[in-house]
């Protein structure tokens, strides 16, 4: 006989007894990914990503007809071949990799006080949807929310987007857990140490090449005029990691990556960066891509292996992509301080 939960009315149909309620519940969210790496997974994940007005702000009369009429019937089959070159066993990086992250986190937390924090993850386009998620929390008892989005920089096409669907799964709630979000942590001090010790680690166990490139997702430079502090926080965080690594103006440099579009978006870009360098006789670049928590189809494929041909075409010897923290234990450990300091005054999960 399925149970009717008291707060949302959404059907509990589990026969699982009820379990202790965790009052304070913390949700990440990521992106989201296609369910498989083929064209027709890959349309309606496109589909939901780019009708998003926070990701592409042309008014819907004049969009919706190059999305529909050319976007939508093109680019799925690009899209797909080239999550097939990233795909394994475990399925999507993005996905398998925020799912450890979690795991993660939900493990740190409880050791630090067992039982007090839920942890749940979701995707801000395809499933688990940040809706599904909220209301699952709910069903277990969490009546205080924190909200992290896996994106170190604040952008309204990827942070403001999480915040409208957050704002969105509420208002079907009749009584919504008490919110709090972290809006970004680009100059958080355990993150910069985070990847300050991971690129460490990594040039430690493979050598350095003669410069480092820190590449972030572009986003168009109009969003920025209009106020997107994006580019901005990209370069502090740039910054605290040049200091931190002790590194010179010429030795770590900064680029934006994976334009889509006819628009001038952040510059200079990523891919003019490493034909640039190869030309001017860099042979080794190491790469790192701060701003994704996670590996994904950005980094892996578009960095460590479109711009590594790039790069070798142009006339270097090897580009190096230093991977994300993923599920590292600094990450975790960077992370879990950063929850815990957000749940202040939140009695049952302060630290
Ligand atoms: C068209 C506009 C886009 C904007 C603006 C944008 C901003 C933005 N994106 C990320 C993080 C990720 N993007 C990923 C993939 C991806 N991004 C766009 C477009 C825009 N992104 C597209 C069309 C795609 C899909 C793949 C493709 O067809 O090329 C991913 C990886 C997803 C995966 O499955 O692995 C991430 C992560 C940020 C942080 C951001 C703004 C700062
Ligand atoms: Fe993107
Ligand atoms: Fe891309």
């Amino acid at each position: 006989m399925p149970r009717s939960n008291h707060y949302t009315g959404v059907a509990d149909d589990s026969d699982a007894p009820a379990v202790q309620p965790v009052q304070a519940g913390m949700l990440l969210v990521n992106l989201g990914t296609p369910t498989a790496p083929t064209a027709a997974a890959v349309r309606p994940y496109l589909a939901e990503f780019l009708a998003d007005p926070r990701v592409i702000d042309y008014p819907r009369w004049r969009w919706w007809p190059i999305l529909h009429g050319v976007i939508l019937r093109l680019r799925p089959k690009r899209s797909a071949h080239a999550y097939t070159r990233i795909w394994d066993e475990r399925g999507s990086p993005l996905r398998y990799g925020s799912e450890a992250l979690a795991a993660g986190l939900q493990a740190e937390l409880d050791k630090q006080q067992p039982g007090t924090l839920r942890v749940a993850l979701a995707m801000r386009y395809g499933e688990p949807s940040v809706a599904h998620a909220i209301e699952q929390l709910q069903r277990e008892g969490v009546r205080r929310l924190l909200v992290l989005p896996l994106y170190p920089q604040y952008s309204a096409t990827s942070t403001g987007s999480v915040i409208d669907a957050v704002a969105d799964a509420f208002k079907r709630l009749r009584w919504p857990p008490e919110l709090r979000f972290i809006n970004d942590y680009h100059d958080d001090p355990g993150h910069i140490g985070a990847l300050a010790t991971s690129i460490e680690r990594w040039r430690a166990a493979h050598g350095s090449g003669e410069k480092l490139l820190l590449s972030f997702h572009g986003i168009p430079e109009r969003y920025v005029a209009l106020g997107d502090p994006y580019a901005e926080q990209c370069r502090r965080t740039a910054q605290l990691l040049r200091e931190r690594l002790r590194l010179g103006e010429d030795q770590l440099l900064v680029s934006f990556q994976s334009r889509v579009g006819r628009e001038r978006w952040l510059q200079p870009y990523t891919d003019a960066t490493v034909r640039r360098l190869a030309a001017e006789g860099v042979r080794r670049l190491d790469v790192a891509c701060p701003g994704f928590a996670v590996d994904c189809l950005e980094t892996l494929e578009e960095i460590a292996m479109q711009n590594r041909d790039f790069f070798t075409a142009a006339g270097g010897e090897t580009l190096r992509y230093i991977p994300a923290l993923n599920d590292a234990a600094e990450q975790v450990a960077s992370l879990a301080a950063l929850v815990r300091r957000h749940l202040g005054g939140w009695p049952e999960a302060a630290a």
